[in-house]
């Protein structure tokens, strides 16, 4: 078997071996939200890369106080506003805030330990970072900077194989190539795979895209894709943009001034009616799906999931593949009996969970659609005519649906 097909997602087994399991911890989750079915489309969960960390770090004006459980396999997105910690979180983690107090480990190996001693400094550290620009060396070409990924590797460390990292990030062309003359996302590629060569257990990454423009943000995100369904090596993403944490996400972790509000499968945490992430206007949840059928007469696809199928505009995929949406809560309405004669096509029934009602006279609804989480935002005089509380059973009319891939 080639080294790096050890990393590859398909390889991945539980400790204990058997099937992979989605069950995790979920700190921060608020009573009064039960948990929704894990979804078998979202990364599934590998115990043994398992990421706890307890951070601790004073400056004047910004304390850091985080407890994160993270998931041993896919992408956590440590989401926030500018100022929450994210960076910081990411930093301490690799071993870059050395006046961080607390314990980092991965799997059963322990990083830092405060109370122990322990501090292994970054160099020691197995992991990849990757910054907001590339810091690839002008002087050496794309071949040689790869290359210099690997150099304090000792023998037989080496996990993953240079000619396999080429072509998973698609840069073979531009191995002969100076950085000057790679566009911003083509330099974040070789970046990446610069840090896929040191043999990572977890690869950090610092808002990879936020130095892009559009038309580049757009080109890399597919390779993250890539990289986040073919390997199986856990991913720390900061970003906050929620475009693309949406997109690349399996499990968001919520940062506020220093402190956790959340953290959670993706599905669960934009599905929390409690949190000001569902309130935003593009408040909405990520459900994993999968292609049913398409029916090309009308340019539609039916996509299936838990809570039953959803027809959207024709997607481009084989039936079977998985594909994430986004159901913004303004996009989905409620209604009390089956909508007869509606133009709404995709109507589920659904029973509420939750109602948190806002000060500008607006509820958010949280629906349970056979074990998927959805929101609902109705005004406040529409929730109190229909009597809209928790185990209502009720139709849920999805007026839109975003396709993120
Ligand atoms: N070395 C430092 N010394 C003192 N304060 C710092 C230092 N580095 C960061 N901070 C402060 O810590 C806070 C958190 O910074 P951090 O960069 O982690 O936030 P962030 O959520 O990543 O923000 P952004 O989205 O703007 O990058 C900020 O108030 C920042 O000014």
């Amino acid at each position: 078997m080639p080294f790096f097909s050890r990393f590859l997602r398909k390889s991945v087994v539980p400790e204990g071996g058997g099937t992979l399991a989605a069950g995790h911890a979920r700190p921060g989750f608020a009573a009064g939200f039960a948990p929704a079915q894990p979804d078998a489309a979202i990364a599934p969960y590998a115990a043994g890369n398992r990421i706890t960390a307890r951070l601790a770090l004073d400056w004047p004006g910004f304390g850091l106080a985080a407890e994160l459980t993270l998931p041993g396999a896919g992408v956590t997105a440590l989401f926030g506003p500018s100022g929450s910690g994210k960076t910081t979180c990411l930093r301490a983690i690799a071993g870059l805030e050395s006046h961080c107090r607390g314990r980092v480990a991965i799997g059963d190996e322990v990083w830092q330990d405060s109370d122990a001693g322990v501090f292994v400094p970054v160099h020691r550290r197995p992991l990849g970072f990757v910054f907001q620009d590339a810091r690839l060396f002008p002087h050496m070409n794309v071949r040689r900077n790869i290359d210099y990924g690997c150099k304090r590797l000792q023998t037989g460390a080496r996990r993953m194989d240079f000619d396999e990292i080429v072509e998973l990030l698609g840069i073979a062309h531009l191995l002969d190539r100076k950085p000057a003359r790679l566009s911003g996302g083509e330099q974040q590629r070789v970046g990446i795979a610069r840090a896929l060569m040191t043999s990572p257990r977890v690869l950090l990454l610092d808002e990879p895209l936020s130095a892009l423009d559009e038309a580049r943000k757009a080109e890399l995100l597919p390779w993250l894709v890539k990289l986040r369904d073919e390997l199986a090596l856990p991913m720390i993403f900061v970003s906050h943009a929620m475009s693309e944490v949406a997109r690349l996400a399996d499990h968001l972790v919520l940062l506020e001034r220093g402190k956790v509000l959340a953290s959670g499968p993706i599905g669960e945490v934009t599905a929390r009616a409690d949190l000001a992430l569902a309130r935003s206007e593009e408040g909405g949840v990520v459900v994993a799906t999968r292609l049913g059928l398409r029916d090309d007469g009308y340019g539609l696809s039916r996509l299936d999931f838990g809570g039953g199928a959803i027809w959207v505009s024709r997607v481009e995929r084989e039936p079977g593949a998985a594909v994430r949406v986004q159901i913004a809560a303004r996009d989905v309405s409620i209604a009390l009996d089956p909508p007869s004669r509606s133009s709404i096509q995709n109507v589920l029934p659904a029973l509420i969970v939750a109602r948190s009602d806002d000060e500008r006279g607006r509820s958010l609804i949280q629906l349970d659609a056979g074990g998927v989480r959805l929101l609902s935002r109705v005004t406040r005089r529409s929730a109190e005519q229909l009597g809209l509380r928790p185990g209502l059973a009720v139709h849920a009319q999805v007026k839109g649906v975003a396709v993120l891939g």
